[in-house]
């Protein structure tokens, strides 16, 4: 196997609500997940993120994990409501400091912190002002981009505005699965607005002081129609252009599919060229989350996007429903080299929900895990040997943790977390994974 580029960054990735727990501790504010969490019948298994992986606790005994495991990079995000409680205004020192000595942690073992700003859980006072539905969104994500920006930037390197703006708006806004719960056609495009103005806004702001990198998160399923007729080709291009167009053509081409008036109907109103303006601001990479494809078919009820994906004879199947498609990942590097030009790239996660053993004289074995991994490094590769400039991959996820809605039942880590004792067990794939980073891939 040849190797990666050099300097190719290998790591992994988490985020708070999913890891932290204490989410009201040392003066932290409620976000919209801890509200969501704690809404009767919203959690499976009525979970919530309380107490999660303890990692705001346990976190230099994480650190230490990833140390032993030879990670270069640790993707995490910060708490919003930690860091300004109200959302707005008042600092809360403790939670900036809480971050301050988890990038210091991780330093001083040669980790390089690669920070995501949101990762979904916007303060609760702000939702009271109507949240991602709220045009002042912008400013107030930049202001709070730039308290971290100043207490930070230097010692992070790496930053990234959203993490999935699509999961924001489809789960949070037009199905409800997610915080805060809406389920409103009219919502869903104002949310993808704001929130693509709010990475604008911080951009302009990280270009003021800052004196390194930033970029935005997206979630790429690439989509494959299910025959050649008319009718899923149309539906192929609406889901492309819903899923997977409807972030990065403005962010990086400054104008939105065309076809978003199509899924979105009366609910649908332009942009303005100022805010096209204010949204497509250079950056200097892009981060994508790679899990899985949909073969996809036309599907008149299936509102609004009408379309289905397509079950595959043969095909392996995740915990979380999904296709195993590797050469997914391919097509899917080359569509974005090809549609936004040569801007550097990173698989900020990957990673496989599955049925896990159970853990036996401190081991567990997950072959399938370690197979999902190989494939999509393999085909990582692949991309890379065609000309993709990537520059690192994040395994999703270190630990197991909290799903978002569907609880704690789907373990992403390659470290296990009991439940009741916090106790973590390194999973085969965690040994795999670390002799892949030691070996700058050559071992796969
Ligand atoms: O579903 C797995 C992951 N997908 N991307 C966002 C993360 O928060 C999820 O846990
Ligand atoms: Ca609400």
């Amino acid at each position: 196997m040849a190797a990666f580029p050099s300097g190719f960054l290998w790591g992994c990735a988490t985020s708070a609500y999913q890891i932290e727990g204490s989410p009201l501790a040392d003066g932290a504010g409620p976000s919209i997940w801890h509200r969501f969490a704690h809404t009767p019948g919203l959690m499976r298994d009525a979970e919530t993120g309380d107490i999660a992986c303890d990692h705001y606790r346990r976190f230099k005994d994480d650190v230490a994990l990833m140390k032993r495991l030879g990670m270069q990079a640790y993707r995490f995000s910060v708490s919003w409501s930690r860091i300004l409680p109200d959302g707005t205004g008042r600092v809360n020192q403790a939670g900036v400091d809480f971050y301050s000595r988890l990038v210091d942690e991780l330093r001083a073992n040669g980790i390089e912190p690669f920070v995501t700003l949101y990762h979904w859980d916007m303060p609760a006072a702000l939702d009271d002002k109507g949240g991602w539905l709220n045009r002042d969104s912008a400013e107030w994500f930049a202001e709070y981009a730039s308290v971290l920006f100043r207490a930070l930037d230097g010692r992070v390197t790496k930053w990234a505005t959203l993490n999935e703006p699509w999961v924001v708006t489809d789960g949070g806004y037009l199905f409800g699965a997610l915080a805060p719960g809406h389920r409103n056609l009219f919502e869903t495009p104002i949310a993808s607005r704001n929130l693509m103005r709010a990475h604008g806004a911080a951009v302009r702001a990280y270009r003021e002081t800052g004196r390194h990198e930033i970029g935005l998160v997206v979630n790429i399923e690439p989509k494959y129609p299910a025959s050649e007729s008319p009718e899923d080709l149309a539906a192929t291009r609406r889901a492309t252009a819903y899923m997977n167009e409807q972030y990065l053509d403005p962010a990086m081409l400054g104008r939105c599919p065309p076809e978003l008036r199509d899924v979105f109907g009366e609910a649908w109103t332009d942009w303005s060229d100022d805010d096209l303006a204010a949204v497509r601001q250079p950056i200097d990479f892009l981060g994508i989350n790679y899990y899985t494809r949909a073969v996809t078919r036309d599907d008149p009820a299936a509102w609004p996007v009408r379309t289905a994906t397509v079950r595959q004879d043969g095909a392996f199947y995740t915990e979380t429903g999904w296709e195993v498609y590797p050469q997914g990942l391919v097509d899917t590097l080359v569509w974005i080299k090809q549609r936004y030009g040569d801007i550097p790239l990173y698989i900020t996660e990957n990673g496989v929900a599955l049925a896990d053993a159970p853990v036996e004289n401190g081991r567990l074995h997950d072959p399938q895990r370690i197979e999902y991994l190989r494939q999509h490094l393999l085909a990582l590769h692949q991309a890379i040997a065609a000309g993709v400039d990537v520059r690192g991959y994040m395994v999703w996820s270190l630990l197991d943790n909290l799903e978002w809605s569907l609880g704690f039942s789907k373990r992403f880590g390659i470290v296990h977390v009991d439940r009741q004792t916090q106790e973590r067990t390194l999973k085969d794939s965690a040994e795999y994974y670390s002799r892949i980073i030691a070996s700058h891939g050559r071992a796969l």
